[in-house]
């Protein structure tokens, strides 16, 4: 069985299939990954301006002891025509632009004024409350890089240099199915020996929140000609299949042989609980990832294996498709020690003294109720008793390509 940390790095570094460009409108580039280096537009800031309501002091300032006021200068006007020589004062004010000859901006607390003759109150240092031309971005720099994911704070960065038109990568298309003759949808009623599909309905759910096109492939019968034939003619349409359940080891778990007989099955059992049988392989330009039935083990494969190869599918850059996993101190112990990698769900606890690891009841791998209470998974390294106090490893759930 094939240890989490290397079935991650192989997902991770596998082909990326060439992707598709396109343009949208900086309204509509959320959400996206961007697939061109921009590079910057203007000088950021564009203009030396005062980063406070106050005055602009001319010249020398370490000798100088009252400042007279020349001039007057908003945000939104130009100060081009103006120059300080040391005695001199501009009133000015948050963003407006600095004249010629400007040593330093005095917040305007910090000032008594008597007839237009300006005195401080508190000292001031050469270059404070200037925000200089280009100290934050220079001209011509790159300022975003290919494979960036495209959250507010980087649609506010681009429209702040004047970006309407941005370069992204085109969404993929990804089918998912359920499997076993046991499901049935919500809103049917149930008879002997069927159950709800819920792994299908939570994989919807949470891949509406990126930007690809998702199609409900609906439910595959434990039937071997009927998954060879619903899985290939979905490989010609797809760029991402993901399957749950039919990956195990019984007869009427017929996944993985089809994808062996159809295409090429890259990865099959991990040393994870949950989540043994996860597969992946690929038919012709598909990737096929295939998650275990029990609900648990499809939440957990989904989050630790398929939403990192699925980023990195997307574009997004290598260094950003790691799962992010913080250290937190436990409130648990564990009684006997797992030959498999284990993820439970935990609930963080913040406190003066650290973030602590609290372990929710009901752990079992159909049991999906602790999941809704849960905010982390927390790994359990193989082979390895945790005591109370000790730091673990725990990865926050995420819901989007964001974290
Ligand atoms: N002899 C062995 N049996 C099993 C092994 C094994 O190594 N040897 N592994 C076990 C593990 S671990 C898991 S996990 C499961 C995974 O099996 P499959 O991926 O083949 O899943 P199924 O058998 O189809 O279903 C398992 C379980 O989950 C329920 N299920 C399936 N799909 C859904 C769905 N869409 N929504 C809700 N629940 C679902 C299904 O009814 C079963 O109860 O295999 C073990 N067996
Ligand atoms: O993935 Mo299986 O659930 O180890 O329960």
């Amino acid at each position: 069985m094939l240890d989490y940390y290397q079935a991650l790095h192989d997902l991770l570094t596998q082909n990326i299939p060439s992707l598709k460009k396109q343009t949208v409108s900086l309204q509509e580039a959320d959400c996206l990954i961007l697939a061109e280096n921009l590079t910057v537009q203007y000088d950021t800031p564009f203009f030396s301006n005062s980063a406070m309501d106050g005055y602009a002091l001319g010249g020398d300032i370490d000798t100088c002891q009252e400042w007279k006021i020349i001039h007057r200068i908003a945000a939104g006007d130009t100060a081009q025509s103006m120059t300080l020589k040391t005695g001199e004062a501009a009133r000015i004010f948050t963003g407006a632009p600095i004249p010629e000859g400007t040593t330093a901006v005095i917040q305007q607390e910090n000032t008594e004024v008597n007839d237009s003759i300006l005195t401080l109150t508190s000292p001031v240092k050469k270059g404070q409350n200037i925000r200089y031309q280009a100290e934050e971005l220079k001209k011509g720099d790159v300022f975003l890089s290919s494979g960036q994911y495209i959250t507010p704070a980087v649609i506010a960065l681009l429209a702040s240099q004047g970006y309407a038109q941005i370069p992204v990568f085109k969404p993929l298309t990804i089918y998912v199915f359920s499997t076993g003759n046991e499901l049935i949808n919500p809103g049917e009623t149930l008879s002997a020996g069927q159950i709800y599909d819920a792994n299908r309905y939570l994989l919807l759910s949470w891949l509406k929140q990126t930007p690809h096109q998702i199609i409900d492939a609906g439910t595959l019968p434990d039937n071997k000609e009927a998954t060879e034939q619903a899985l290939s003619n979905a490989s010609q349409k797809a760029d991402i299949i993901i399957t749950s359940g039919g990956v195990s080891v019984g007869e009427e778990d017929h996944v993985h042989a089809a994808i062996t007989k159809l295409g090429k099955l890259t990865l099959w059992k991990l040393a994870i609980k949950p989540g043994k049988p996860f597969a992946w392989g690929e038919i012709d330009k598909a990737t096929v990832f295939m998650l275990p039935g029990n609900p648990v083990s499809t939440f957990v494969t989904f989050q630790q294996l398929v939403v990192p190869a699925l980023k990195r599918l997307s574009g997004i850059a290598l260094e950003h498709c790691m799962p992010k996993a913080v250290m937190a101190k436990t409130t648990f112990s564990t009684k006997k020690t797992q030959s498999r990698k284990e993820f439970l769900r935990v609930q963080l606890q913040p406190s003066a003294t650290g973030l602590y690891v609290k372990l929710l009841s009901h752990q079992g791998s159909a049991m999906l109720s602790a999941f809704t209470q849960a905010d982390a998974l927390a790994e359990i390294p193989e082979n390895t008793l945790v005591h109370e106090n000790d730091y673990i490893k725990v990865y926050p759930l995420s819901y989007n390509f964001n974290a």
